[in-house]
């Protein structure tokens, strides 16, 4: 009855005095909005909320999240909080402060990296895949599954074979367009990178060629012979195309709050874009997906998997007579992958190691190029495995005794990290820093804040491999997370150190890399990595005779 005469009466109101009404209701908001906030608990120092908006003015005014935080922590220290919309986030930029987060325990409190919202449900990321998965029976059984492929010796193997002819074919691209061969033609290294990236995992995840680094050539040589046909191409840019939609995608999930993305015209219409892409990037996966079991299927018994251990195929067979299983105690698992859970899979890691791999390239190279006598040592780790024989295959025991090598790139992505933002939320009520969170209580890690902090490391800001060879400075627990971890750390961590090392191998041992001028530096954006998009190089074919 109430609510009738309430409604009779708004009806009865005119234009006026619905904004009259609007702005007392705003005005009443906001005062309860700043007298909840000033009566908080565990007040943290950070930036003064707006109502509805939180901090995301400072953030706009920002442009970058890694800019904003770096501001953040030279203000407020080694916990602050910000607030997306209402929802608060507390920053924590210390090791210690992250020791409960990245717990080994299977009873942690921190399983889970977001709370979830409706964005990160329609993209089907809140039950599949691990990355964002709040099911944690779900995810424990894809992320055992991940890991066992991803380690697999067949996997490995495939891809240190896989890796060096993807380079080379790199290689012939740089010599078509003279970048090497002495016309000191300047270029831009992170195009390059990505692709071979690319062009790696794709091949690796699905067996599919991924024509990123002869697209490429085709860009600057239209003419230019390579051994894809023209339907070839097309299908990938499309499927490349469709990747990058998907990461913005991701992005707009994890950081927009939902009453912009659904309640602004622009929110609307990028929100029917993104999920019409998802469907078609799904549907895409899943026919590959059961094109690939058929033919898996139509192998005889014996054949096993003919040699080609791509990780679509391993996760076809994996738990299943033909291929790795899960055995040890209570790791048993006792039943194979859907289609529908491989997709998941497959679409993260297509998101997950094709930018921070490459990223972290050119951060090496451009951090090399400032340190000669870094080079000069990575030439006498790599040198010598190449003197008999210029063109020897690297080997698992080669990539395994590359200590210095090991050092640059832990060196390097201290001070890029490509994930330097981490996630984790809480289940239930705990202490972290003095003060007792609730249950739900979403916590921020500044991973560059936490890798530069002054408490941790000498000379911070100094690139000094050394550091990280045996005995040289003890690392602070959880200082140095590059991969993350506790139960969420990087599984493909092994795969992308593999990759690094082949690549530096490779690239030192034939080349001499210079930045194109003294001043170059890396052009970096935060895209969910820390995503390097300009890095001007010259190359020249090293004269070792
Ligand atoms: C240099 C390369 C890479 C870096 C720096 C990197 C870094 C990270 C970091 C920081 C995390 C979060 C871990 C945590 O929350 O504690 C992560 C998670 C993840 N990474 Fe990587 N990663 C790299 C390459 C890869 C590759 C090559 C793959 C797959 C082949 C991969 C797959 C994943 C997946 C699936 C997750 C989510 C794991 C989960 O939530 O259970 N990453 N990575």
């Amino acid at each position: 009855m109430l609510s009738t005469d309430v409604l009779a009466f708004f009806t009865t109101l005119d234009y006026q005095n619905v904004l009259v009404f609007s702005i007392l209701a705003f005005i009443l908001y906001t005062i309860n909005f700043y007298i909840l906030y000033f009566n908080r608990e565990n007040a943290l120092p950070g930036p003064l909320p707006l109502p509805i908006l939180g901090n995301l003015l400072h953030y706009a005014m920002q442009g970058d999240m890694v800019v904003w935080a770096a501001a953040l922590r030279e203000k407020y220290g080694d916990m602050w909080e910000v607030y997306v919309g209402s929802e608060r986030h507390v920053w924590v930029s210390r090791a210690e402060l992250v020791d409960k987060l990245f717990s080994i325990s299977t009873k942690s409190n921190y399983k889970c990296r977001t709370n979830g919202n409706r964005a990160i449900g329609e993209i089907k990321m809140l039950n599949h895949g691990v990355f964002l998965n709040r099911d944690l029976d779900v995810w424990t059984f894809n992320r055992k599954m991940m890991k066992l492929v991803l380690t697999s010796a067949e996997f490995i193997d495939y891809a240190i074979k896989r890796v060096p002819k993807v380079f080379e074919e790199m290689e012939g691209y740089w010599a078509e367009l003279g970048y090497i061969d002495g016309d000191d033609k300047i270029f831009n290294l992170p195009d390059w990178f990505h692709a071979l990236s690319l062009d790696s995992i794709v091949f690796l995840s699905t067996g599919k060629n991924g024509c990123g680094l002869a697209s490429l050539l085709l860009s600057s040589s239209p003419n230019s012979a390579v051994s894809y046909s023209a339907e070839t191409l097309n299908e990938t840019k499309e499927l490349r195309d469709s990747w990058s939609t998907f990461f913005d995608t991701l992005r707009t999930a994890i950081f927009v709050p939902d009453f912009i993305r659904l309640g602004t015209p622009l929110g609307l219409i990028q929100r029917r874009k993104f999920l019409k892409n998802f469907h078609w990037l799904n549907n895409n996966l899943l026919t590959m997906i059961r094109e690939k079991r058929a033919e898996v299927e139509s192998y005889d018994n014996n054949d096993g998997l003919k040699g080609d251990y791509n990780m679509l195929k391993l996760l076809l067979v994996a738990n299943t007579p033909r291929g790795p299983s899960v055995k040890r105690g209570s790791d048993r698992i006792d039943r194979a992958m859907t289609d529908d859970e491989i997709r998941g899979l497959l679409l993260e890691v297509l998101v997950a190691a094709i930018e921070t791999s490459a990223s972290l390239m050119c951060f090496i190279i451009y951090l090399v190029c400032r340190n000669p006598e870094v080079k000069k040592k990575i030439r006498e780790e790599v040198d010598p495995l190449f003197r008999d024989d210029p063109t020897r295959k690297l080997q698992l025991d080669d990539l395994n005794n590359l200590p210095y090598i090991e050092a640059v790139i832990k060196e390097a992505s201290r001070l890029f990290p490509p994930g330097p933002i981490n996630h984790r939320v809480s289940s239930h009520e705990d202490d972290i820093g003095g003060y007792t969170w609730k249950a739900g209580t979403q916590f921020m890690i500044d991973v560059i804040g936490i890798q530069k902090h002054p408490a941790h490391w000498s000379n911070p800001e100094e690139f000094i491999p050394e550091r990280f060879l045996s005995q040289s400075e003890d690392v602070v627990k959880n200082s140095f997370q590059t991969f993350g971890g506790g139960l969420r750390i990087c599984p493909g961590r092994q795969y992308a150190m593999f990759f690094m090392k082949i690549a530096l191998a490779l690239l030192y041992n034939r080349y001499d890399i210079e930045l194109a001028n003294e001043n170059e530096k890396p052009a970096i954006i935060y895209k969910v990595t820390l995503y390097c998009h300009g890095l001007k190089v010259k190359m020249r074919r090293r004269n070792i005779a």
